[in-house]
């Protein structure tokens, strides 16, 4: 088990980042890599994270870049894998998840494999085959507004029924509570019964330790971060110290890309203590010098701390209103690349610490800028740890949706050293 190194296939980079850092945490030497490398990489590592852009993709361009994820990674010494997906299941409405999966166990000639979301820390847990978020079911939480993959069910059995190619069974609460092996006999009886994917509940970190121990041998697993913190622990490795890659002083700025309820609390709050500009949805589209406004006027408040933040932030009626009005790909695209356009020359103005908010708009900058790989620093709240570029002092902060306290864009600058 200790010899086996994880490689991680992640559906965003915020999520990438989730689980870089709870493996980081828990003891796993983990760097996370943008997208699929051309090269293999020269540092040593207990556990690689792929981050890719794949959530919203159409489902066979997601199994493709998935696929070419897995077999960089097999050549990169890793023989145990996790599929990434979000907490709160973000899938479209053909759904990637399913796909991918398949894809994967077919590529690893297994047959089985877990479908585990449960995320106890930040409020996803599992019961029954549904998911909560806090203590509403995920269509009530507010996940049934997302700007691209509104979640309107939470049936996690029915949700992989409608994307996936097998059947899909249920480990209910009473059997995990009652311990790995009881999970074990669950998985053995469904499998002889035909089912390819177990959904398993976990309401609190104690079942996933449990689940943790029971998938040992699985060649895949998948499921949000929390499982993949209990998997790190039972490597057994002493927890890294990490304070170095907390983010040196230098120019800094908040991106914030994401329409959830926690982003729109937290750009509220931020938005008293630092300069703010609230991009606006029709320039992103049609006015093409509106990156270099955006960036004049960044680079004007750059020296203010805390730092200035640009925001695509609005709450859900206006966020519906602007997409009957533009069409919801196109005015994502269209801020998507306003924001990356914007950090690319922020960067080469000698920006070095850029705290994003929003998994798609996290993948677009991080791609955009060209960062190959990433040291995973200090978690700045469950799931948002401070990233480190292998070979420039540039910080990154990749904040998932509805991750963090109102506080969060403070917090994260009051780290740096
Ligand atoms: N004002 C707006 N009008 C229309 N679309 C918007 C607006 N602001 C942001 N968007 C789009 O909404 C999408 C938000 O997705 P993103 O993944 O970045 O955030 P999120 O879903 O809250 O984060 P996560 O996936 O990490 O939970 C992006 O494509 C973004 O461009
Ligand atoms: O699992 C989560 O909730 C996050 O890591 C995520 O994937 C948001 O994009």
């Amino acid at each position: 088990m200790a010899d086996k190194k994880l490689g991680v296939i992640a559906d965003d980079f915020t999520g990438a980042s989730d689980i870089a850092g709870f493996l980081s945490e828990n003891g796993l030497q983990t760097i996370q890599i943008n997208g699929v490398p051309l090269q293999p990489l020269p540092n040593p590592a207990d556990a690689l994270v792929i981050s890719l852009k794949s959530r919203s993709n159409p489902p066979r361009e997601a199994v493709e870049q998935s696929l070419q994820a897995l077999r960089w990674l097999q050549k990169n010494g890793c023989n145990r894998f996790y599929f990434k997906y979000c907490s709160t299941f973000d899938s479209s409405a053909e759904g990637n998840i399913g796909p991918v999966t398949d894809a994967l166990l077919d590529a690893l000639q297994q047959d089985f494999t877990v479908i585990c979301p449960a995320l106890p820390i930040n409020g996803r847990t599992v019961f029954n085959g549904y998911l909560f978020v806090g203590n509403l079911l995920l269509n009530e939480s507010g996940m049934q507004n997302h700007p691209i993959t509104p979640m309107k069910d939470a049936s996690l059995l029915r949700l992989m029924d409608a994307q996936a190619q097998g059947k899909t069974g249920l480990v209910a609460y009473p059997e995990v509570i009652c311990g790995t092996e009881s999970i074990k006999t669950c998985f053995a009886r469904l499998k002889a019964e035909g089912y390819r994917y177990a959904v398993v509940d976990a309401t609190e970190n104690s079942q996933l330790a449990l689940l943790a121990e029971a998938v040992k041998d699985f060649p895949l697993v998948t499921g949000g971060s929390g499982l993949a913190a209990y998997i790190a622990r039972s490597y057994d490795r002493q927890a890294q110290n990490l304070p170095a890659l907390i983010p040196a002083p230098g120019k800094t700025v908040i991106l914030s890309g994401s329409c959830s309820l926690m982003t729109n609390q937290q750009v509220n709050y931020y938005k008293a203590l630092a300069p703010s500009l609230a991009l606006d949805a029709e320039q992103a589209l049609h006015n093409p010098d509106y990156g270099d406004e955006l960036y004049r006027w960044v680079l004007a408040h750059a020296e203010h701390k805390p730092a200035p933040m640009i925001y695509a932030t609005v709450e859900v009626a206006a966020l519906k209103q602007i997409q009957q009005r533009f069409g919801v790909a196109q005015i994502s695209r269209a801020i998507e690349e306003v924001f990356a356009c914007l950090a690319v020359k922020l960067k080469a103005a000698g920006f070095t610490n850029f705290i994003v908010a929003g998994g798609e708009t996290s993948s677009i900058v991080v791609q955009r800028l060209g960062l190959s790989a990433f040291y995973i620093g200090k978690q700045i709240a469950p799931g948002v740890p401070w990233l480190k570029t292998l070979d420039a002092p540039v910080f990154l902060a990749l904040k998932s949706g509805n991750f963090g306290t109102k506080d969060f864009f403070e917090v994260a600058q009051g780290m740096t050293l």
